[in-house]
């Protein structure tokens, strides 16, 4: 896909940790959705760059679970790293983790995501980025999943875009 040489999936590993504050509750007095969002975009984004050696940009999240409620005070930790690498594209998958401030319990996880991230230059322009070597089994189950949702992706595009094709054809514009 590319000549640039590889990098390893733990070169570009981030964790990213926030405290939750009231600033960042919804109006059932539980963290706000999106306040999670967010930082699992800023998390992804180091990766994405710290990988690509640049600039990249969120193409789309796709898969956001939210498992367990947050709540004001917790620690929250969100774990990313580049699961797939193509042309100028990367899969970063994104781990959520809460540890609650008054229980002595290991942290849980509260979140999952998938974002996937295009490099580009200067311009805005997609530009191409290392192959991510897996090292780990795990990085490796995470690497063929990648390429399962990569395929489901396009496909679910291509159909999309096939429909609205043969509805225009036929008159069907809305
Ligand atoms: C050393 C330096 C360290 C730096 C350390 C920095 C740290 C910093 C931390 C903070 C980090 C904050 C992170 C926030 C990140 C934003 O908030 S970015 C703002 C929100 N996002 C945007 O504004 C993006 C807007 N979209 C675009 O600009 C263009 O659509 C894109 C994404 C560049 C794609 O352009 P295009 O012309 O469609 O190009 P195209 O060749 O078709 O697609 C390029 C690749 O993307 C894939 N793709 C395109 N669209 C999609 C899609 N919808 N779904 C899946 N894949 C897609 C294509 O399949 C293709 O993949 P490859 O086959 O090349 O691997």
């Amino acid at each position: 896909m590319t000549d640039l040489p590889g990098k390893p999936t733990s070169a570009s590993r981030t964790t990213l940790s926030h405290i939750m504050t009231t600033h960042d509750t919804n109006l059932l007095g539980t963290v706000h959705g999106g306040v999670i969002m967010k930082l699992v975009d800023d998390a992804a984004g180091a990766v994405a760059g710290r990988h690509s050696g640049g600039p990249a940009v969120t193409a789309s999240m796709d898969e956001m679970a939210f498992l367990m409620p947050v709540r004001v005070g917790d620690l929250v930790h969100v774990k990313a790293q580049v699961n797939w690498t193509g042309r100028s594209s990367m899969e970063v998958g994104v781990r959520v983790l809460a540890e609650r401030w008054n229980e002595s319990t290991p942290a849980q996880q509260v979140g999952s995501a998938y974002l996937v991230f295009a490099a580009v230059d200067a311009d805005g322009k997609p530009r191409t980025v290392p192959p991510v070597i897996p090292e780990t089994e795990r990085d490796e189950r995470r690497y063929q999943e990648a390429q399962i949702r990569r395929t489901h992706r396009l496909a679910r595009r291509r159909a999309i875009m096939d429909l609205r094709e043969k509805r225009s054809a036929e008159g069907l514009d809305d």
